[in-house]
């Protein structure tokens, strides 16, 4: 069986957009763009993950009040990330960047302009559906 990647991904949204972030380019999956966050350490909840992630990468607290919006999988050929995306807004501090080579803020209808990692399209595609966030 395929080596299995539990992963969550952050869905930061500020003033109707939605922060995107480019993957960099010494990572798997190189130069896409991203919901940020990372992979669940053992013993960690997926919401501790998130927290400790958007922390380490970005420089800033996210708000208590996480509400779950997709769950899926997808089988890369280094293994299937089992992706789930959480809708959050910023509690404290300003995006800084660390890892990542880029971020930009997008309103729904434009998320399908920049390369989304294959994983993302499911939550993509929500969101693009959405009556407002
Ligand atoms: N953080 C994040 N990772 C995603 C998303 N979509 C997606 O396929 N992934 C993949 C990329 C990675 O293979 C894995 C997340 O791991 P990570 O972001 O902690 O990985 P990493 O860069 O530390 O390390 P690596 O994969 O280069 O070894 O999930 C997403 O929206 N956010």
């Amino acid at each position: 069986m395929k080596k299995q990647i539990n992963v969550v991904g952050a869905i930061i949204v500020k003033n109707g957009k939605i922060l995107c972030a480019q993957r960099g380019y010494d990572k798997s999956l190189a130069g896409f763009w991203e919901f940020p966050g990372g992979k669940i350490e053992s013993g960690e909840t997926p919401i501790q993950a998130l927290k400790r992630e958007i922390q380490e990468e970005l420089l800033f607290d996210i708000s208590d009040n996480l509400e779950e919006f997709v769950s899926t999988s997808y089988e890369y050929e280094f293994g299937v990330v089992n992706l789930t995306t959480f809708i959050c807004h910023i509690k404290k501090g300003e995006p800084t960047l660390t890892e990542h080579i880029a971020i930009k803020w997008l309103k729904q209808d434009e998320l399908e302009q920049i390369e989304w990692a294959a994983a993302d399209m499911p939550t993509v595609s929500k969101l693009r559906l959405m009556e407002s966030l």
